[in-house]
């Protein structure tokens, strides 16, 4: 198999986000019915001490304006803890993830643009440049094996947060890729979506992408799906450079490099076991470096 080539990273690039809007955020913590088991809780002290206060006045025991004033105390203290611990645990909730939020405008309005009809072709000439003399070309880079450089740009990286894509958060490109094949929110969707590795989360689509699956887009038809399968990989890519900060900045240190998936065993995406594959996952990931650099993602 062909050496993995690292590259230095020598430039950043930004993320179009906005500071995040945590109005969506709905936690249990945040429902009203939460919020008032909370208040009961934390007030619930403070109201017993009070009862056993006016229990010791009533019954009048030597000393009872001692041990009303203790009751009374003990529930404050213990209403004022259990409250500081309740804000706190609401600021923690508050805190918001990246599925939850939603690009800003500018970082939509690129989005869209570049998912345009035919936008996903960009590849193309690179494909049409390269293949099939890409192992001849000296400066170019692989990526593909999980503890060494560019891990980031392969579709099973899971970055910092989740790649944000038509309002759902994905763990990995490789779950959105994936969970493409079947109808949103179906059983086989589900079950990929919810996966927590996307070894499985692909596997699990090959074994239910059927066409007696009634879950399947594409009538569970390797042909019909062969047709979508780049302007999907396509949108995942572009999602993923503006929701994943690590692929972006490593991708953008390839520099001018060639790059491509040095996959042994995947002669479309990558090059497979002899470097004769089409390697398309890596042109496209030249694509969308062009892209980043022309301020259009
Ligand atoms: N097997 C593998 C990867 N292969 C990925 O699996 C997908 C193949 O999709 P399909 O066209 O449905 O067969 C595609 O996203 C390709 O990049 N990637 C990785 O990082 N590590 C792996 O071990």
């Amino acid at each position: 198999m062909n050496p993995t080539h690292s590259h230095p990273i020598t430039s950043t690039g930004t993320s179009p986000h906005a500071p995040p809007d945590d109005s969506k955020n709905a936690t249990s913590s945040g429902s009203w019915k939460g919020f008032l088991v909370k208040v009961i809780k934390t007030a619930l002290p403070l109201v017993l001490g009070c009862l056993g206060a006016a229990a010791f006045s009533v019954a009048a025991p030597a000393g009872w304006a001692f041990w009303a004033g203790a009751c009374i105390l003990t529930g404050l203290v213990t209403t004022l803890y259990l409250g500081y611990r309740a804000l706190s645990e609401y600021k923690i909730d508050k805190i918001p993830t990246a599925s939850q939020t939603p690009p800003t405008p500018s970082a939509q309005n690129l989005l869209s643009a570049a998912n345009k009809s035919g936008k996903h072709q960009a590849y193309q000439i690179y494909k049409n440049q390269y293949h099939p003399t890409l192992m001849s070309i000296p400066d170019k880079t692989g990526f593909y094996d999980k503890g060494q450089p560019l891990y980031s740009l392969t579709n099973y990286h899971k970055g910092q947060n989740p790649i944000t894509i038509d309002g759902v958060g994905w763990p990995t490109a490789e779950h959105y890729f994936q969970c493409a094949k079947f109808k949103v929110g179906s059983s086989s969707w589900s079950t990929i979506k919810n996966n927590p590795s996307p070894d499985h989360a692909r596997v699990h689509a090959g074994n239910h992408f059927k066409p007696h699956n009634p879950d399947c887009l594409h009538g569970g038809n390797g042909h019909a799906w062969g047709a979508e399968k780049d302007r999907v990989m396509w949108k995942t890519l572009t999602h993923k450079a503006v929701d994943d900060l690590q692929y972006r900045t490593e991708l953008i240190g390839t520099g001018n490099s060639v790059l491509f998936e040095n996959s042994p065993v995947d002669y479309y995406w990558g090059i497979g076991q002899n470097g004769s594959g089409q390697n398309t996952l890596g042109y496209m990931h030249m694509a969308i470096r062009d892209m980043i650099r022309r301020g259009e993602l």
